[in-house]
């Protein structure tokens, strides 16, 4: 069976979060369970398209509305990934150093229609075109509606949510820049409106699945206003909870970080990682650190960030350090915090892929007070590492950590996402930090847990399975 994935970010050639790690992954893991899966994906204007090689294999042009656009299909030269990988060549619109920007809807639309363009010159069609998020979320309808594209009709397509909260929303006057269908059926790409690229994927794709089962569920109560199209469609919806790779995130082989460590080895190598953190943003090493990696966006809860690191900072029995970006006022009051907080608190605003190795490795508890999470994949490499999360219970986060108050629990979670309660389980954090043997049987015991892709690449395998 072949399984060709359309995504807009992969690991390691383009990632703003966690869909790149995804994609990055999961094709990996399906090549090794005997199905063939590979990747097509923009080209990016980066460091990883700077570095390697690449020759052209196809050449044509798409009429974005009645703009003819060329186009090219390039493949890795040398150093191949453990998948095979397209990459979409538009000059003019992708090769930009950027993923996401103010210009997507252009961006991305001559993307899917250069993809299905060069499909009809495939002598095989894939088995399954799986399509993830927004971005590639015209796709399904395309494939149902659009006359040039009549072929692939018959194939089976599925849309992965990996965040509904961004749905790609453009106005109706940009409808011609879709290639012709059959207008009558212009409703399906509405929602509310406006163009709604994962409303019409939600609508046209065969099958629907998001990244774990509780936020499949959350999405009909809150879906950035899907709601009632999510409930609706539900029949044809699940949830399948990411996995990780572990050959990447492996804290006994992970070239990134400072010690490498196994289970045996934990106490002295994550020591050394938490050393080397402490003396690079003047932490103090004899207290407990307490991180924070992702974006710096509502969802993620950062916007409390400011008050809650200024309260749980004020009795100077911890540190906080923090990786991310996103909002400037957020990102502005973090960096300000510094001044009050020499010695036990330091944040990094940007994007550090070592450096997340690193903290991974060296923090004591990893934290993640999302208001919205549909997996996460933060909570399970902190797992690996042996580093504990410490967690709001949505979406993945609930499907993961248990509470340590539980029979086996070995996070700390909280229900809501307030000042109080954030400060509440980092307090928790403290308490359990204080005893160590207790903190270091945990430590230990969570590096044991297994969320490699092997058992959600076959739920994925079911599913193609099921619809092919
Ligand atoms: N400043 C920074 N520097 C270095 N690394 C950084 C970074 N900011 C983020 N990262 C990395 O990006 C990834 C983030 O993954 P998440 O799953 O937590 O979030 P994201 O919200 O992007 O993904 C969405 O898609 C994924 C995949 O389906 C879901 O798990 C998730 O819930 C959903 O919101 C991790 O690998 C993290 O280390």
């Amino acid at each position: 069976m072949t399984i060709t994935h359309i995504s807009a970010e992969c690991y390691p050639v383009a990632k703003v979060g966690g869909l790149a790690d995804v994609v990055g992954a999961l094709p990996k893991y399906q090549n090794s369970a005997s199905i063939s899966s590979q990747v097509i994906m923009p080209f990016y204007d980066n460091k990883f398209t700077k570095e390697n090689v690449f020759s052209s294999i196809f050449s044509s042009e798409i009429l974005l509305g009645n703009t003819p656009i060329e186009f090219n299909v390039l493949v890795l030269k040398e150093k191949p990934l453990d998948f095979d990988i397209f990459f979409i060549d538009i000059p003019e619109l992708l090769f930009k150093e950027y993923v996401y920007s103010f210009d997507d809807t252009e961006r991305f639309l001559a993307f899917q229609i250069a993809v299905l363009d060069w499909m009809l010159s495939w002598e095989k069609h894939p088995d399954i075109i799986h399509c993830h998020d927004h971005h590639t979320g015209l796709i399904p309808f395309m494939l149902q509606e659009s006359y040039k594209y009549e072929t692939f009709r018959k194939i089976p397509n599925i849309l992965t949510i990996h965040n509904a909260q961004y749905q790609g929303w453009f106005s109706h006057s940009k409808v011609g820049l879709i290639p012709p269908f059959n207008f009558d059926h212009v409703g399906l790409l509405d929602w509310g409106g406006t163009i709604n690229p994962l409303a019409a994927a939600i609508k046209c794709a065969w099958r629907v699945t998001t990244v774990s089962p509780s936020y499949m569920e959350e999405l009909k109560a809150a879906a950035n206003g899907l709601e009632s199209l999510l409930s609706a469609e539900s029949g044809k919806c699940s949830g399948i909870l990411n996995g990780i790779d572990t050959d990447v995130w492996n804290p006994e082989t992970d070239h990134y970080i400072i010690k490498n460590y196994s289970i045996k080895t934990v106490n002295a190598g994550a020591e050394a990682n938490k050393k080397h953190l402490c003396d690079t943003f003047n932490l103090d090493f004899n207290k407990p650190l307490f991180a924070f990696i992702g974006r710096l966006v509502d969802e993620k809860g950062s916007d409390l960030f400011p008050e809650v690191f200024k309260l749980a900072l004020q009795n100077n029995n911890l540190n906080i350090l923090l990786l991310g970006s996103g909002n400037p006022f957020v990102e502005e009051e973090l960096k300000n915090l510094k001044n009050d907080y020499i010695g036990t608190y330091d944040a990094f605003i940007g994007y550090d892929e070592k450096l997340s190795h690193i903290i991974y490795s060296g923090a004591d508890f990893l934290l993640m007070p999302s208001r919205v999470e549909p997996c996460g994949l933060n909570q399970m490499y902190a797992l690996r590492y042996g580093t504990i999360p410490i967690v709001r219970s949505i979406g993945g986060l609930k499907d993961t950590v248990i509470d340590i108050s539980e029979t086996n629990g070995f996070g700390i979670c909280h229900e809501n996402v307030t000042v109080l309660e954030i400060v509440n389980a980092i307090n928790r954090g403290i308490i359990l930090y204080e005893n160590q043997p207790e903190y270091k049987k945990i430590r230990t015991s969570i590096m044991n847990i297994d969320h490699s892709w092997h058992v959600s690449a076959k739920e994925y395998i079911n599913l193609y399975n099921s619809i092919n």
